[in-house]
Parts: C-alpha cells; sequence; structure tokens
C-alpha cells in the first residue's frame, strides 16, 4: 500500500494508541495467572494480535476485542508451534514462557523477525538448564524446560527483551533465580517489566549493579489492567506539532515508566513549545534548533527524532546507533537512506549519528517494512517542498494501524 502526504500544516487532538509494549506484558501474565483478568485497552495493533494468538496456544481462553479482553489464564503446554508474527518482543518474551514445561516447544515468526538475533534469548535460559536451539542465532527456536533456576549472568547490550522474558517466567523455575545483567540498554523497559509483574502480584527485588531476584513459589495473581497510551506511536504526533503546527496527544500518562516519554526531553532540547497536563500533552511549532541526545535507553526515538532533527537548525547528535541493527529493519541504514531522498544528510559516526538540518524534499521513500521508518517519513513530509509517498505503508499495522487516519485528520492548509 501507498501513502501520499501533501505537505501542509497539522492542527488537532488524537489519541495515543495502546502501547504495544504495555499490551503484550500484561496479555502474557494474564496468561500465566490462573483466573480471570480483563485487560482492557489493548488495541488492536498486530504485535498485541500476535501475543493473543500466541497466548491462546499456550492455554488461555481469551474473548473480547481490543478495548476489553477478558482473558482466563493458567498456563498450558502447547500442542501446535508459537507464531509471533513480526513482534521481537513477543518472540523473546514467550521464548523464556513456554521453558516453563518440561515438554519441547517451537516458537517462529515472519517477515523481518526472521532475520532478527535470537541469541541473547537462549544465552539466558541454557544458563538456566533449559534446552535451546536456534537456527545459527535466527528463528525458529525450541526450548524445553524445566527451568532450574540460580544465579546466572547475562548480556544486555543487544536488547532488553530476553531479560524482560527471563524475568516474567522466573516464578516457574525450581529455585530463586538471580540475574545478573552486564551492559544493560534500554533499563525502562525492564522497569516496565516490574512495574507490570507487580500488578499481577509477583515481585522482582532489584539489588545494585542491575543485578535482580525473583523468588520462587510466587504465583501471578488474575487481574485488571488498563493499558496505557504509547508514548512511541505518541512521539510521532508531538513532533510533527513541533514541526508544522499544534497538535494534543490524549491517552498519555506524562509519568508513564515507558521509555519514549524521553521524547518530552528531546522536543524541549530542540525549542518545541510544549505544554503538558494530566492525560496528554501539546506540542506547538517554534524555531527549532539542533539537540544532542542520547537515545541508549529508548531505540525507538531514533525516527521521530530524526524526523525532528531534519527540520532543525544545525547539526543534531543522537547517540545510541549501535542498537538499531537488529530492529525491524536496520534503522541507522534505512533512515540515512530513506531521509537522503529527501536531500536530509545522515553520517553515522561509531555509536552517532548526525542529521543535518535541512529543507526537505519530495521524494517517494520505502518503509523497508518498518512501521517506524513509515511514520517518520509521512512526519517529515508535512514541511517537504512537494508531496512525499510512502511505499510499503501498511508496516504502521505493527504498533500504530490508524497512524495514517490520525495524520490526515490534522493537516489544515498548504506549510
Ligand atoms: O520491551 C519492549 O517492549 C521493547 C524493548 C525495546 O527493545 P530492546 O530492548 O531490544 O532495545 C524496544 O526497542 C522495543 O520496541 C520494545
Ligand atoms: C523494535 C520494535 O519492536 P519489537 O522489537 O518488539 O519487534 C519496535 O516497535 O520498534
Amino acid at each position: 500500500m501507498k501513502k501520499l502526504v501533501k505537505p501542509s500544516a497539522v492542527k488537532g487532538t488524537v489519541q495515543a494508541p495502546a502501547s504495544k509494549s504495555v499490551a503484550q506484558r500484561a496479555i502474557a501474565l494474564a496468561t500465566l495467572a490462573e483466573g480471570q483478568s480483563i485487560i482492557y485497552n489493548a488495541g488492536n495493533s498486530n504485535d498485541c494480535l500476535a501475543a493473543i494468538d500466541t497466548c491462546k496456544k499456550l492455554g488461555a481462553h481469551i474473548v473480547g476485542d481490543g478495548s476489553k479482553l477478558t482473558i482466563t489464564g493458567g498456563p498450558k503446554s502447547p500442542n501446535d508451534t508459537l507464531h509471533c508474527g513480526e513482534s521481537g518482543l513477543s518472540i523473546r518474551m514467550f521464548a523464556a514462557i513456554a521453558s516453563i514445561f518440561n515438554t519441547p516447544v517451537t516458537l517462529t515468526g515472519s517477515g523481518s523477525l526472521t532475520n532478527r538475533p535470537m541469541n541473547m534469548v537462549t544465552d539466558g535460559l541454557a544458563q538456566l538448564g533449559v534446552r535451546c536451539t536456534t537456527n545459527n542465532g535466527k528463528l525458529p527456536i525450541t526450548v524445553q524446560g524445566p527451568i532450574q533456576g540460580g544465579y546466572i549472568t547475562v548480556d544486555g547490550s543487544q536488547s532488553s527483551q530476553a531479560l524482560t522474558g527471563l524475568l516474567m517466567a522466573s516464578p516457574f523455575a525450581q529455585n530463586d533465580v538471580t540475574i545478573k545483567v552486564d551492559n544493560l540498554n534500554s533499563k525502562p523497559y525492564i522497569d516496565l517489566t516490574i512495574e507490570t509483574m507487580k500488578a499481577f502480584g509477583v515481585r522482582v527485588d532489584e539489588l545494585p549493579g542491575n543485578t535482580y531476584r525473583i523468588a520462587v513459589n510466587q504465583k501471578y495473581k488474575a487481574s485488571n489492567f488498563n493499558v496505557e497510551g504509547d508514548w512511541s506511536g505518541a512521539a510521532f504526533m508531538l513532533v510533527a506539532g513541533a514541526i508544522a503546527g499544534e497538535v494534543e496527544v490524549i491517552n498519555i500518562n506524562p509519568k508513564s515508566l515507558q521509555a519514549d516519554r524521553a521524547i518530552v526531553e528531546a522536543l524541549l532540547s530542540a525549542g518545541a513549545s510544549l505544554s503538558i497536563r494530566e492525560n496528554s500533552i501539546v506540542a506547538k511549532r517554534a524555531n527549532l534548533k539542533a539537540f544532542d541526545f542520547d537515545a541508549r535507553n529508548c531505540p525507538d526515538l531514533f525516527p521521530p527524532l530524526v524526523a525532528l532533527a531534519a527540520n532543525c537548525n544545525g547539526q543534531s547528535k543522537i547517540l545510541g546507533v549501535n542498537r538499531l541493527h537488529g530492529k525491524e529493519s536496520d534503522r541507522a541504514l534505512t533512515l540515512q537512506q530513506e531521509f537522503g531522498k529527501m536531500g536530509v544528510k545522515i553520517e553515522l559516526v561509531g555509536n552517532l549519528m548526525v542529521v543535518n538540518g535541512t529543507s526537505i524534499k519530495s521524494a517517494i521513500t520505502y518503509s523497508h517494512g518498518d512501521h517506524r521508518i513509515a511514520m517518520a517519513c509521512a512526519v517529515a513530509a508535512l514541511s517537504a517542498n512537494g508531496d512525499v509517498e510512502i511505499e510499503n505503508a501498511e508496516a504502521v499495522n505493527k504498533s500504530y494501524p490508524n497512524f495514517f487516519d490520525d495524520l490526515y485528520k490534522m493537516q489544515v492548509d498548504n506549510f
């Protein structure tokens, strides 16, 4: 599917989509809890649907829709392969969860997920006594529990998602589990995991030096849970407001633990005008100046930050390029390529991305099957000197199915 974005000002209010990170965690934990949980506002992103499908195979009875899911949990050994769609979080989280059974379980996925690394999943699980195999570090993964437990050390430099899975599965181990994490990146995502586990009745003790201990014999409790709006999706709309008019994003918690809440700091350092309210945030156009930003803990902000930086006067520097290779596309390179088509020069210097602000040109861009590349190109298009086409725009369904409708309804006139 192709989408065309005409240059224009924007004005209006949009509702942030459901956070797929929060929704997937809650659906998984409701599956691990005996009894009935209700998950409100899980949304209808493809990643959320992949988690629902996987949890049904793990024994959960799930009815309802994105506004209200009723989940009757109590995990059972699946008799079928688990398909996690294109979701990195789902496959890495459910590989650990599938290790609570003593029968072999195979997990696989589709699209970009088939090229993404899975070694971080098996590294931790193998140390906990789980038998695991992958296809040379890629999908499919097969795991066979039980999880024995004990003290392990894992490397968190590539991804935090496997650690999320280990933490969630640990209450089912035969002994207490202590995990020391070297080089932990994306730490806010681990804080989110721990907060969600707490909401389902399981405690993780945080020890000094990025070390986490989970006492065995804790049981998840069924719970009613409300999924927050997504800061990652909201970030695109806030950048749209900052470069092209005025946007209010509602259904967003300014005190959320979500990593991508850090978009607020980046927008402020670029000189955008922001009003932060109890459940919403307004971003308004201002004279934007180049900014420096450390995105190692919030790698998903790179695409909206590049759209922002392209509209700033001067050279912006964003740290954390090394985190981008294993995403839905090799994001540093795809941003360089697609923004290059719009006349924006991006240099990659080790772990640093340097974005040269400029006037954006009309172009035909391509998402590379990556939702965040499609959304970044669409937002950058607002200030272009002509139309920008986005090929393979349906990629947005992975996290924000209403993205184009929301953007179009806020376009008001020529820029
Ligand atoms: O736990 C999560 O929900 C996520 C963690 C991050 O991945 P990494 O930990 O691999 O950086 C992020 O990029 C991804 O979109 C979602
Ligand atoms: C990388 C992402 O998700 P995941 O790793 O869960 O596929 C993302 O949403 O940008």
